[in-house]
C-alpha cells in the first residue's frame, strides 16, 4: 500500500517538514524540518538565523521563498542533500516518529502535495516525489542503523 501524507489531518503528518519534530545541529535548535531547510538555502548569512527563528514552519517557508535575497548559488546541485541531513536528524532525535516510519515497512511513501512536482508528487501524480523518496532513503538507514545496534 502507498502511504501519502500532506496535511495536518492525515495519519503521517509527522513525516510532513511542517510537523513539529525539532532537531539540534551544529550547537543550533532547528524548531521544524521546514526551517532547516529553509534556511540552507540562505546558509552563512543574518537571513538564515531569521528563518530558523520564525514563528511557523509556514512562517520560515515563506521566508525562503521569497527571492529578494539571492539563493546560495549550489542550491540547485546540494538541495537534495540538504533535505536528507535534515529529514535524518528528525527522524534520528526523535523516537517516537522514528517507531512511525520504521513501521511502514517497505511500503512506498508519497508527499501528496498538489501544487509540488518537485518535492511532492503534484496534482496529478506525476511529480518526482522527492521527499518521499528521501523518506524512504532515511528508512533504510535507521533500519541499518537499528541491526547493527542489536
Ligand atoms: N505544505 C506545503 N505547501 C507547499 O506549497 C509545498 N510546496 C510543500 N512542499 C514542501 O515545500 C518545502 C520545500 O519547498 P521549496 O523547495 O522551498 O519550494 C518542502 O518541505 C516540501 O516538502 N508543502
Amino acid at each position: 500500500m502507498t502511504i501519502f501524507f500532506y496535511g495536518v489531518n492525515d495519519p503521517y503528518y509527522c513525516f510532513s517538514n511542517f510537523s513539529p519534530y525539532g532537531f539540534r545541529l551544529n550547537d543550533k535548535w532547528w524548531p521544524t524540518n521546514e526551517h532547516f531547510f529553509q534556511a540552507q538555502k540562505f546558509a552563512g548569512t543574518f537571513y538564515a538565523e531569521e528563518i530558523r527563528l520564525a514563528k511557523t514552519p509556514k512562517q520560515a517557508a515563506n521566508m525562503g521563498r521569497d527571492r529578494n535575497l539571492p539563493l546560495r548559488p549550489d542550491w540547485d546541485i546540494s538541495r537534495n542533500e540538504v533535505m536528507h541531513l535534515g529529514v535524518y536528524q528528525k527522524f534520528k532525535h526523535n523516537s517516537e516518529i522514528r517507531e512511525v516510519l520504521l513501521s511502514t515497512g517497505n511500503q512506498l511513501i508519497v508527499e501528496n502535495a498538489p501544487s509540488d512536482y518537485y518535492w511532492g508528487c503534484g496534482a496529478d501524480g506525476s511529480g518526482a516525489n522527492h521527499l518521499g523518496r528521501i523518506l524512504m532513503e532515511v528508512r533504510t538507514q535507521l533500519r541499518k542503523e537499528a541491526l547493527k545496534k542489536n
